[in-house]
């Protein structure tokens, strides 16, 4: 999307330089910096830091982790060493291991000499790849958005609420879950979006952010207004994104999610997610008992960072000194109090005949 004008995806191959350079969020919503990716060890420490975030986004960019490490060294065992040195970094978002897998059974095949080529060529194939992926999503959520705005009077916006950052730079371009928002305000659909600060890291930050360059009315709420908002009548709609979604519905995402549904179905408002494909994980029926639940520093609760009175990037402490922290970064959402899943290929129910339907390819494999 753009950023004071000019079209940026959240990571891009600098072919004179021959490496990949991203958007460090790190530094999000304050300054935009980007940063060049050169060594196995930066390709870590972009996905641990959260330089680069968002399954898609973390998928893609591992992608171009691998294509590096066989730049490096094409054989097995160095393959092999970096699938799992990549594989470490993060265990919730399946876009990571998907992207890795693939990545390793394509390159398996191939005579050493042609695997750095080719597998930078992959990267850049499932960078594409999400870019659509995103826009097909927004294609499918800006009708479940027309249907709502058909309902109004003309000109009152549509209220959605979205929680953490599933937005263009948690994906290559477009985002999940901000993706159909883009295609209704482009549309000439009126919205309001109640952003969600979603602690630890506040990436509810980096949605207004987004949301504000694209010139999308919202207000950012805290963490814990999202029921109130629904009691009052102030919610039409909940979209939300996902890092791992299971073969049944159940749909993993930021802390904090669950409860967004518990309210939602609460007040009869509807909660769709955003999902593309790569994020589904076929191998896992029953989310809450099967998904790795990240567990990231406490030092990101009792801390927080930004913009102090002089200008300059802060952080401060919000606890007494000595507060233990405790830091699950993702929760799960049982498909029961999911309305629907907005995928690239259409919107489905939350079940495992839903998304058969949609991928009978993969609901069979
Ligand atoms: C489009 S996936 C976005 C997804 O990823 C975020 O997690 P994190 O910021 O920790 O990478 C969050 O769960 C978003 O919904």
């Amino acid at each position: 999307m753009k950023v004071n004008g000019t079209h940026y995806r959240s990571l891009w191959w600098n072919a004179q330089d021959d490496v990949l350079e991203i958007i460090d969020q790190r530094s999000l919503p304050y300054e935009f910096i980007t940063q060049q990716v050169k060594t196995l060890e930066d390709f870590e420490d972009a996905i641990v830091e959260m330089r680069v975030r968002g399954a898609p986004l973390i998928g893609a960019t591992a992608a171009y982790g691998m294509a590096l490490a066989l730049k490096l060294d094409a054989s097995d065992a160095h393959m092999d060493a970096a699938w799992e040195r990549l594989n470490e970094t993060r265990p919730t978002a399946i876009n990571l291991r998907w992207a890795l897998n693939r990545c390793r059974e394509a390159m398996r095949p191939l005579p050493e000499a042609e695997r750095a080529a080719a597998a930078l060529q992959l990267a850049h194939d499932i960078a594409d790849e999400d870019v659509e992926i995103c826009r097909q999503i927004g294609e499918h959520g800006l009708k479940l958005i027309r249907e709502i705005a058909a309902k109004k009077p003309a000109g009152e916006p549509v209220r959605l609420l979205t929680h953490c950052n599933a937005g263009w730079i948690a994906t290559v371009d477009w985002g999940t879950a901000t993706s159909p928002m883009y295609h209704a305000h482009d549309a000439g659909i009126p919205l309001h979006v109640w952003v969600d600060e979603t602690r630890p890291r506040n990436q509810g930050a980096l949605t207004s952010w987004e949301l504000g360059s694209h010139g999308v009315p919202h207000t950012y709420v805290t963490d814990n207004a999202g029921g109130h908002l629904m009691q009052h009548g102030q919610v039409d709609m909940v979209i939300v994104g996902t890092d791992r979604t299971t073969r049944r519905g159940d749909v993993c995402n930021k802390i904090g999610t669950y409860l967004k549904a518990l309210a939602a179905h609460d007040n009869g408002v509807p909660f769709y997610v955003a999902l593309p494909s790569p994020t589904i994980d076929w191998t896992v029926d029953d989310g809450v008992a099967e998904i790795p639940i990240e567990e990231r520093s406490p030092r990101e609760t009792t801390h927080i960072q930004g913009t102090m009175e002089d200008g300059s990037i802060g952080v401060v402490q919000v606890t007494p000194e000595g507060t233990p922290g405790g830091n699950p970064a993702f929760d799960v959402t049982p498909n029961r109090l999911v309305t629907g899943l907005i995928t690239e290929r259409g919107v489905c129910e939350a079940t495992p005949e839903g998304l058969a339907a949609l991928f009978p390819e993969m609901a069979g494999a």
